[in-house]
């Protein structure tokens, strides 16, 4: 198990963002015809939003949708500039 993962999946699309290739990653991160970059983003963590909620009723695949919506989170952090550091900052002052 590796406790760096979610740093290596941010570096990942860190690369992903500022060295476009033809990828999921990479493709939502770029502003197309119809849809601004960020609402793509944002349409996506509502809709993984509705699923972790459809998944908890259920019980099943609370995980998976877990990790979709965890995911596009960091996606949209990556895609705003935000620092993943800034992010464990912040969950370490919530510790106290
Ligand atoms: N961790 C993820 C990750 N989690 C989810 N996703 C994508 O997010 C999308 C979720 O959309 P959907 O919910 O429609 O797809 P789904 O979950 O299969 O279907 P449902 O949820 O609708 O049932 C899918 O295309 C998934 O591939 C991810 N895409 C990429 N990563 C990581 O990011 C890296 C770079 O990704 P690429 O740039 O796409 O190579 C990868 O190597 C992974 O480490």
């Amino acid at each position: 198990m590796k406790d760096e993962i979610i740093r290596e999946v941010y570096q990942v699309l860190e690369g992903r963002r500022d060295h476009p290739i033809d990828s999921y990653t990479s493709r939502i991160m770029q502003d197309d015809d119809k849809k601004k970059a960020e609402d793509k983003i944002l349409e996506k963590i509502g809709e993984e939003a509705a699923e972790v909620i459809i998944a908890s009723k259920n019980d099943e695949n609370l995980v998976y949708e877990s990790a979709d919506l965890i995911f596009h989170t960091l996606l949209l952090l990556v895609y705003k500039g935000v620092d993943l550091d800034e992010l464990y900052q912040e969950f370490e002052r919530r510790r106290g």
